[in-house]
């Protein structure tokens, strides 16, 4: 597949989620000198299985080479090419509290190609105050931000019941591109694309296989001394028996104690 066919062909939507950590470990194994990496010790180093990974592949036209792998340096061109991140994208972020505070200040989108260029809020507590380096300005300025014909992805970290009317603004504003942090969900035109972040399904999601594990293995278990929970043990119950004692374990840091 040459650069012309990036972005007309057609990439399934789990296959897309999965290429930044394709390219987040390809990064790894060219910083530590690797020339080729087999479909095995790349799909290890992902965490995913070795067919589904050449599968995915599959579908950016790389196919790599039987006995050799893949070519560390050309898939990792390739992915970047398809993610976009061969040019760089303004990001502007609207609602510096908490978390707009947060997102400001990590390093990591940067050497991603992701640039952010304004930051925006409408409480005067916080308008005015420069958060790393930048301004936070009312969202009246947004246009004067926005350059035309520079790609532009509106971050939403405002509360949920916010979230529409700025997003309307930022598409008015032509943004198409839209990261939602708020629990809400977003109305927009057919051409705007909206990602959703939601970290509290990410924990249901986890605690819901937590849970699932923990009624298997109790059900698993040869029969105790005790008298053994059964398959209607509660829920609350194995949460209750399995969270364990405040303080009792946990990595040891420096902020322990802090009051946050
Ligand atoms: N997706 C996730 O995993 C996740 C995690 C944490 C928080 N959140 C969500 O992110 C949002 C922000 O959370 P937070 O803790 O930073 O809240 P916060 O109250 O600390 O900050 C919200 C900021 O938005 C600003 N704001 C409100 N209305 C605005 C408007 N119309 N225009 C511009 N700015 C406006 C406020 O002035 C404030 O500075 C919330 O919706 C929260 O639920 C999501």
């Amino acid at each position: 597949m040459d650069e012309d066919e990036v972005g007309t062909v057609d990439v399934p939507e789990a296959t897309v989620a999965r290429l930044p950590q394709y390219l987040r470990a390809l990064s790894t194994l060219a910083e530590a000198g690797l020339r080729t990496v087999s479909s095995e010790a790349l799909a290890d180093a992902v965490g995913v299985g070795s067919a589904k990974l050449r599968k995915d592949l599959s579908h950016l036209g790389s196919y790599g080479t039987r006995g050799v792998g893949y070519d560390v340096e050309q898939l990792h061109r390739q992915i970047a090419d398809h993610l976009g991140q061969t040019t760089s994208w303004n990001v502007v972020i609207v609602g510096i509290g908490n978390l707009g505070h947060a997102l400001a200040g990590y390093g990591g989108f940067a050497s991603r190609g992701f640039r952010v260029v304004g930051l925006f809020d409408d409480g005067a507590h916080v308008v005015g105050e420069v958060v790393s380096g930048l301004p936070v300005r009312p969202l009246d300025d947004l246009p004067s931000v926005l350059r035309p014909g520079e790609p532009t992805i509106g971050v939403l970290a405002v509360p949920a019941e916010h979230a529409q009317v700025v997003c309307d603004r930022l598409v008015a504003a032509g943004v198409t591109s839209v990261l939602n942090f708020a629990p809400t969900v977003l109305r927009v035109p057919a051409d705007v694309d909206v990602r959703k972040v939601d970290l509290a399904s990410e924990l249901q999601i986890l605690a819901f296989h937590a849970q699932r594990r923990a009624v298997r293995s109790t059900a698993a278990a040869p029969a105790p001394t005790a008298p053994a929970p059964t398959a209607t043990t509660s829920v609350p119950a194995l949460q209750r028996s399995r969270r364990p004692a405040l303080g009792a374990t946990g990595p040891v840091l420096d902020r322990v104690g802090e009051v946050v």
